[in-house]
């Protein structure tokens, strides 16, 4: 799947029984979940499940209550360069920097020299398409370049795993379909380990190696995991593909008509629950 383009190969990484708290509420209780190294896997879930609240646990953002994370078979104490984390919003970038700048903070920041610092820019700029615009200032570009340019200065701590966070969840459809097609390329030339959080089942079945859905909140957990062993780049219209994304459509409306009951509200026109969708 590599070409071994980057020093650092992916990582592997154990969610082992994880409840993660914020005060008394109970966020995420019992989570497991095992990713192998160079994976692909895409959570997914009702909206305010404890997805991104399980990925900040993998980055180190939040410590888990109990249980434990470990990224090659060490706990996750805390943020860290070598997980890389990729936001929705490319406002994460310095605006007064250029792009090239913007990519090469990271590394500065590391001590590489100021040559490798360029070096790296210049590859991970290349690689997410971006080699043309980097004297551009960060305003300059639109939403799915500033995405691409986030990503090239993660890349560009040369991090053994990606968490994104809904990265295209603000992106028009147009270029959210364009983004799609160029992480899957970006991923494989990068051989990286990447978790990705996203709302939207098509785009799950486009990326992922698994799919991972997570039940409703409170104290969600890890519900199902779907292996997409299906040839890149996919076709949402083909029988197989179209097969997973009902059940996934299905397993996510059964969440989502869960919270509604326990919230006293209609849930008769949610797939998965007997609805007219045939659920
Ligand atoms: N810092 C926090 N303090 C208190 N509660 C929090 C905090 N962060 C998240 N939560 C709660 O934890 C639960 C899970 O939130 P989280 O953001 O992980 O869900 P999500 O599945 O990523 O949602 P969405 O898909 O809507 O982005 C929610 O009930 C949320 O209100």
């Amino acid at each position: 799947m590599t070409t071994g383009a980057t020093a650092r190969p992916g990582s592997g990484i154990r969610i082992q029984a994880v409840d993660i708290r914020f005060g008394d509420f109970a966020a995420v209780s019992g989570a497991d979940l095992d990713i192998r190294a160079g994976e692909f896997v895409c959570l997914l879930g009702p909206s305010g499940c404890g997805k991104s609240t399980l990925l900040n646990a993998v980055a180190g953002f939040v410590p888990p209550a109990a249980g434990q994370v470990l990224v090659d078979d060490t706990p996750v104490g805390g943020p860290d360069v070598s997980r890389g984390v990729v936001f929705q919003s490319g406002e994460a970038l310095f605006p007064w920097l250029t792009v090239r700048q913007n990519v090469m903070f990271g590394p500065r920041m590391r001590g590489v020299p100021k040559a490798g610092q360029a070096e790296l820019a210049e590859r991970y700029l290349a690689m997410v398409g971006l080699a043309h615009s980097a004297d551009k200032m960060p305003g300059e570009l639109s939403g799915g370049m500033r995405q691409r340019v986030q990503l090239a200065r993660v890349l560009a701590n040369e991090p053994s795993l990606v968490l994104m966070d809904e990265p295209f969840g603000a992106l028009d459809a147009q270029t959210r379909q364009v983004m799609q097609v160029e992480l899957d390329r970006i991923w494989r030339a990068s051989g990286k380990t990447i978790v990705f959080v996203t709302h939207d089942i098509g785009e799950a079945l486009l990326l992922a190696d698994r799919v991972v859905t997570m039940t409703a909140g409170p104290a969600a957990r890890i519900k199902e995991i779907y292996p997409v062993d299906l040839p890149r780049p996919r076709d949402l219209t083909d029988p197989a593909c179209a097969r997973l994304y009902r059940d996934l459509r299905d397993d996510i409306g059964a969440e989502v008509a869960r919270t509604l009951r326990a919230q006293g509200l209609d849930d008769g026109h949610m797939p998965g629950t007997g609805g007219p969708d045939g659920g």
